[in-house]
């Protein structure tokens, strides 16, 4: 497992590009057959990547969990989002099996032991992207279509940033313990998110970026606002943006992206907002 320590925002305006990435850039999170897990002590958000292709993948796959979560398996003390951002594919959790098409989403609560990804056609495998936040009671384990989600449609052409916020595992949906996720769609032609930025001083956020088309690239805008940095994303890659950190992109092209939260509470609108004009 990747351990990523937290940094802070004095420390992170002396840092080279390749301490930047290194810090908050998660470069690979699928590989075939296998969990992949970072752990991010920002919040203690864990991403976890599963692309099974040839076989069925528990969740604890490679990961030792006494040692890294000090349980006896992944979510006895944890809740977990996943996203199927690739071919069919299904999800058992203990015994029960949900089956996610491409941008499908299901919450598993806390205290759940099995958690298995399959893919339905090795041709085109399933893709789950996942994150999992500590928990400290049992919700309800829910499947979410994007037609269950909350929409929020924003921005504008001549800004270049209209999107829908399709809010799945947000308070207006769902009950959960810490965890709020959803995806962002920009409509073509539009480039930015999240612009005008915000932090959130009560929460931190992780950012997985997709359908970034070959040869195009996403500008993932972080640090204080006074002191913005960025980090040049590839398809398939995620940031980890601490609650100092402003967390906006401007692609070479339009793409989708997942964005999940973590922190003291689910109000997502509990935004510190930045103007333009004050971003340096
Ligand atoms: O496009 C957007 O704007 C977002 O998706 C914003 C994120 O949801 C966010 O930063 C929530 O705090
Ligand atoms: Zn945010």
């Amino acid at each position: 497992m990747d351990i990523r320590y937290s940094a802070n925002q004095k420390d992170f305006k002396r840092y080279t590009t390749e301490e930047t990435r290194a810090e908050f850039l998660i470069e690979k999170v699928f590989a075939d057959d296998e969990i992949v897990a970072t752990y991010s002590h920002v919040d203690r958000m864990v991403v976890f990547g599963c692309k099974p292709v040839n076989e069925a993948v528990p969740l604890d796959k490679g990961i030792d969990c006494m040692k890294n979560f000090g349980t006896n398996y992944v979510l006895e003390r944890r809740e977990l989002g996943i996203f199927n951002l690739g071919g069919e594919g299904s999800v058992e959790v203990d015994g029960e099996v949900y089956n996610l098409a491409f941008k499908d989403c299901l919450y598993v609560t806390k205290g759940h032991k099995s958690v298995v990804f399959k893919s339905k056609d090795k041709a085109n495998p399933a893709k789950f992207y996942m994150i999992s936040a500590p928990a400290h009671k049992v919700c309800k384990t829910t499947f979410l279509s994007i037609a269950d989600a909350q929409k929020k449609p924003v921005g504008d052409n001549s800004t270049a940033n209209k999107r829908v916020i399709n809010q799945f595992i947000h308070p207006d949906v769902l009950e959960t313990c810490q965890l709020s996720m959803g995806l962002t769609e920009l409509d073509p032609g539009n480039v930015w998110n999240t612009m005008p930025a915000h932090t959130h001083e009560r929460r931190s956020e992780i950012y997985y970026y997709f359908n970034i088309a070959e040869n195009q690239a996403v500008f993932h805008m972080m640090g204080e606002g006074d002191q913005t940095r960025h980090i040049l994303v590839q398809n398939d890659q995620a940031v980890i943006s601490p609650s100092w950190s402003i967390h906006a992109g401007c692609g070479t092209a339009n793409y989708t992206f997942i964005w999940a939260m973590c922190g003291e509470n689910l109000t997502f609108d509990d935004m510190d907002h930045i103007a333009i004009s004050d971003l340096r």
